[in-house]
């Protein structure tokens, strides 16, 4: 029996999940066994990746997020490109397979896929069903409509009206594809590093969070961290009645049996921005295959890849965690099977990524990405805590921003 380990981020009920589709696997066959070890934040799971590459302790499978995509598929030699892996140990891959919006999310620029798409997600609006009707409103379709209308009268029911567990892919990254705006020169960072800078510098998300900033002035949004769970705890206790969040946290809170009816419908838009509000882009991560392993280990890698794209392993993981099908098959299932008859809302994210798309829809490519999601984190707290205005903020990450986009492109020769 061949022993291969997958280090993945995926915490509470989401890595049950995981170690069921494990142990699924080592049971559906005697050659291969595979060994899920919980690494933390996908933040850590990437530093601890990188670490043991380094070190030559890497595990054979390392699950990257969204904003490590560009990093780790820039970091040639650190890793096999899932494509070749299975077509080298006789896998039939289709990329057609995938959904549009996971097909090219971590292919190289030639549309090699690199990275095995997993646990891909939207972010969504989760709304606490019975605070909505007490204060007699229904879900806000635009920011316009919470503001006026949702969040004064959810005030005035005793709730606080929002709450969001991430700033820069929720309120940053996917406020440009919603309202289709530029993110980054050369098509998003897509066309190459070289000479990539971030747009975020721009009149409509500056907007934005003013209007944000208003909002928790005035008890109508609260800002309780950077953590997941810092903000998704008091909608869970019923304090806040709109969380922000991600399709993949569906499945946990429909096993934790709040204390109240929830539902999920999408991101509003601002109709000042857009009339056309358009889809959003696929968060969540991807699967790679380390590279400095032997040809027994990577045919095991290559099977229970070949296992996870299973509609059956697709379907298991998305009706349990939430996390959208990406393979058209696995979705078929699931509408086959009737899961959306009985969770209407567990098919907003998927819904939400096929809305039409636009020039600016497919997501973002920049390296040391990470570390700008950091600066983002540090200047937007400054943001609703007074400490900066939000001019000086934006003219900060801009700049913080470009200078390591401009390192990172050095790296890429
Ligand atoms: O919580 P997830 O897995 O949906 O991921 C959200 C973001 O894409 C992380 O960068």
């Amino acid at each position: 029996e061949v022993e291969i380990t997958w280090w993945h981020a995926m915490g509470g009920a989401l890595g049950d999940t995981v170690n069921q589709i494990a142990e699924d696997f080592n049971a559906s066959q005697d050659d291969y066994k595979i060994t899920p070890v919980f690494k933390g934040t996908y933040e850590e799971t990437l530093t601890a990746g990188i670490a043991a590459f380094r070190a030559g302790e890497q595990p054979n499978v390392l699950q990257v997020f969204d904003a490590g995509a560009a990093t780790v598929i820039g970091a040639k030699g650190a890793t096999v490109p899932v494509q070749d892996l299975l077509e080298q140990n006789g896998v039939a891959f289709d990329i057609e397979d995938y959904i549009s919006g996971v097909r090219y999310f971590y292919a190289d620029s030639d549309g090699k896929m690199i990275g095995m798409p997993f646990n891909s997600s939207s972010p969504i609006m989760y709304y606490n069903v019975d605070a909505l009707e007490k204060a007699g409103v229904t879900p806000p379709k635009t920011w316009e409509e919470f503001k006026t209308v949702t969040a004064p009268a959810l005030k005035e029911a005793g709730y606080i009206g929002l709450s969001q567990s991430h700033l820069p892919w929720i309120f940053t990254e996917n406020f440009h594809s919603r309202h289709d705006l530029p993110f980054a020169t050369n098509d998003n960072g897509y066309q190459g590093a070289d000479g990539t800078k971030i747009l975020v510098n721009n009149d409509a998300i500056k907007a934005h969070f003013s209007a944000v900033k208003d909002w928790k002035d005035n008890g109508f949004f609260e800002w309780y961290g950077t953590g997941w769970s810092d903000n998704q705890t008091p909608f869970e206790e019923g304090k806040v009645a709109i969380w922000l969040g991600s399709s993949g946290s569906f499945g946990g809170l429909s096993k934790k049996d709040l204390p109240f009816e929830f539902s999920a419908t999408f991101l509003p838009y601002w109709e000042a921005v857009t009339k056309e509000p358009r889809q959003t882009f696929i968060g969540g991560a991807a699967l790679f295959a380390m590279a400095g392993k032997s040809d027994e280990e990577n045919k095991a890698t290559a099977a229970f890849f070949e296992f996870l794209t299973k509609p059956e392993t697709q379907y298991m993981w998305h009706r349990e965690t939430g996390y959208v099908p990406i393979t058209t098959a696995a979705y078929e299932m699931a509408k086959g099977d009737g899961h959306y008859d009985r969770a209407p809302a567990a098919e907003v994210g998927i819904k939400q990524l096929s809305l039409p798309a636009g020039e600016n829809t497919k997501g973002y490519r920049m390296g040391f990405y990470v570390q700008i999601r950091d600066v983002m984190n540090r200047e937007y707290g400054r943001i609703l805590t007074g400490e900066t205005s939000v001019e000086d903020a934006f003219k900060a990450i801009e700049d913080e921003a470009n200078g390591l986009l401009e390192r990172f492109a050095k790296t890429q020769g």
